[in-house]
C-alpha cells in the first residue's frame, strides 16, 4: 500500500504542475513587495546575502554547480557563477526551461528583468552596480545546459548530464518541499539529489517553512509539505548530509500577499558525507 500511495502522491503532484505559469509565478514572488531592494527587511537582500556568503567564504570550490528545480528564476546562481566554470540549470517543466533559455539567448524572450538582482549581487561583491552587464555575460558564459529533472527518481537527471564524479555543489530553492506529497517524499528526494553530488560536495538549500500551498499561476493551487526547522535538520541527517549552517527568515506580515501561506524561509549550507 505504501508503495502505491507513493506513486499516486508523486503522480498527483506532477498533475498539479501542468498548469504552472512562469510569468505569473515570477510576478507573484519576484516583484515588489517581496522583491523590494530598498526595504531593509525584504527577503531578497537576505536570500542573496545568504547565497553570496555561502559561495564566497572559501570552502565551496570545484568545476560544476547544479541548480535543482531552477524554475524560471536565476537569482540562485548569481553568486555561484563567479565560483564555478560550469553551471547546469534544471527543471521538471519545459515551460520553465524555455523561460530560462529566453534569458540565456538575450533576445528579450523572458518575463522578468533580472537587472536589479544582478546589480544587488555586484554590490555584495564590492563591484560597482554597473558591472551587472559583466555578471550577466559571465552567467551566460558558464551556463552549460538547461535540462529536465525529476527529484522523485533515484537518478533525477539523465545519466549523461553529469561527469562520473558528480557535481561539486548543488543549489536548490523552493523545490523539494513544493513537489513532495509528504515529509517522507521530501526526505527521499533529498537523498536522490545527494547522489548527484560528490562526497565532500556542498548543498545550498533554500526553502519554505510552514507552507501548505502556493499559487503557481491564476487558480493553480499547488500543495506544499509544511516543514519546520527540526524536520529540515532531521531530513538532512537522514539523507547523508552534515549541516554546516541553518539560517531562518520570518516573513513580515505585509509580504504575506496571498499567493501562498509561507511563514518563513530557511537557508541551509550542508556537506555530503
Ligand atoms: C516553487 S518552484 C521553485 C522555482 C525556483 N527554484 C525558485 O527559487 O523560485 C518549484 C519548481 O519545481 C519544479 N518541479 C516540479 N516537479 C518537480 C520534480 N518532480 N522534480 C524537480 N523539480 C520539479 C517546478 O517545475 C518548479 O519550477
Ligand atoms: O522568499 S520569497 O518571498 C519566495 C520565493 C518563492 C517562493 C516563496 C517565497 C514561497 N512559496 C514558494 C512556493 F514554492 C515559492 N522570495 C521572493 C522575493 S526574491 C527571494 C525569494
Amino acid at each position: 500500500m505504501e508503495g502505491k500511495g507513493k506513486v499516486n502522491g508523486v503522480a498527483a503532484m506532477a498533475a498539479c504542475y501542468q498548469g504552472f505559469d512562469p510569468a505569473a509565478y515570477l510576478q507573484y514572488n519576484y516583484t515588489p513587495p517581496r522583491a523590494d531592494f530598498e526595504r531593509k527587511d525584504s527577503i531578497v537582500p537576505w536570500k542573496l546575502a545568504c547565497l553570496h556568503r555561502a559561495f564566497t567564504e572559501g570552502d565551496v570550490r570545484g568545476e560544476l554547480l547544479v541548480d535543482i528545480g531552477s524554475g524560471p528564476t536565476l537569482y540562485q546562481v548569481l553568486s555561484g557563477c563567479e565560483v564555478f566554470n560550469k553551471v547546469l540549470l534544471t527543471d521538471f517543466l519545459e515551460v520553465n526551461r524555455q523561460e530560462l533559455r529566453g534569458w540565456l539567448e538575450d533576445e528579450g524572450g523572458c518575463n522578468l528583468d533580472w537587472t536589479p538582482y544582478l546589480q544587488h549581487v555586484c554590490k555584495l561583491e564590492g563591484r560597482r552596480p554597473s558591472a551587472w552587464t559583466e555578471k550577466a555575460a559571465k552567467l551566460r558564459q558558464v551556463i552549460t545546459d538547461i535540462v529536465p529533472v525529476d527529484v522523485h527518481r533515484p537518478q533525477p537527471l539523465a545519466l549523461d548530464a553529469l561527469p562520473s564524479e558528480g557535481a561539486d555543489c548543488l543549489v536548490s530553492c523552493f523545490c523539494l518541499e513544493s513537489v513532495s506529497p509528504d515529509l517522507a517524499a521530501f526526505t527521499r528526494a533529498l537523498g536522490h539529489i545527494g547522489r548527484l553530488l560528490r562526497t565532500g560536495g556542498h548543498l545550498l538549500l533554500i526553502g519554505a517553512l510552514g507552507e501548505s500551498y502556493y499559487f503557481g499561476g491564476p487558480g493553480v493551487r499547488i500543495p506544499v509539505v509544511p516543514l519546520n526547522e527540526a524536520q529540515v535538520c532531521a531530513s538532512l541527517k537522514e539523507s547523508g548530509y552534515t549541516l554546516i549552517r541553518l539560517e531562518v527568515y520570518t516573513l513580515p506580515q505585509d509580504m504575506r500577499v496571498g499567493v501562498d501561506d509561507v511563514s518563513g524561509v530557511f537557508f541551509v549550507k550542508a556537506i555530503k558525507e
